[in-house]
């Protein structure tokens, strides 16, 4: 596995090295040594999948509030997406600042988002699936987020939400300003 920590810190980039022969490939995904020897976490509490039905459908951008952070590593395990990750940790030069991924089911590259991160997707393909090892048990009471299109953030999704939940329309938008 060849890790890469992104231009937003703590924020890395996993991805595979296939070892080929005649029969096909065998991939690694996951190593507690690996991952520790880059500082990363690796206890996991949850392992959950969501499946999409259409290309330019949205989830996000969620997070848990403390105590109840979460740490999420997050690949596409059919079809293909844009993952994107938000710095929202109060005192980061960083803050605001987010990223964009390509995941696909044949790169089998991941995220991995540390907590202090709002995170979403969009899909690039119709029937698609995400993978999500998750470090913090599901609380709905703590569960948030922040709008996909907050002019705070100016995300440059791929298309218009052609699927989107209620709720991930109506989170409020942040009043804080960008960095000057
Ligand atoms: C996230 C989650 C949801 N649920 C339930 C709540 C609800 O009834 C249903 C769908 O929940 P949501 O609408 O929040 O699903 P979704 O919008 O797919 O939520 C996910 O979005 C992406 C961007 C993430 O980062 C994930 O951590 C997760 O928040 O599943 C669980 O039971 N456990 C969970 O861990």
């Amino acid at each position: 596995m060849r890790f890469t920590e992104t231009e937003l810190k703590g924020v890395w980039l996993i991805e595979p090295t296939p070892v080929i022969d005649s029969r096909g490939s065998f991939t690694r995904l996951f190593c507690e040594r690996e991952m520790a020897d880059c500082g990363l976490a690796t206890r996991f509490v949850q392992h959950s999948r969501a499946r999409s039905i259409s290309r330019g459908t949205l989830r996000g951008l969620h997070y848990q509030e403390e105590p109840y952070t979460e740490v999420k590593l997050v690949s596409c395990v059919r079809g293909a997406i844009f993952d994107v990750v938000v710095d929202l940790r109060p005192n980061s030069p960083t803050r605001f600042d987010w990223l964009g991924f390509e995941l696909t089911a044949e790169t089998m590259k991941q995220v991995y988002i540390p907590a202090g991160f709002a995170h979403g997707l969009q899909t690039l393909t119709n029937d698609v699936e995400v993978s999500y090892l998750i470090s913090q048990f599901y609380t709905p009471h703590a569960s948030t987020g922040v709008r996909y299109n907050d002019p705070a953030f100016s995300i440059n999704w791929p298309f218009m939400p052609t699927a989107i939940s209620e709720r991930d329309l109506n989170w409020p938008l942040l009043r804080t300003p960008k960095k000057c």
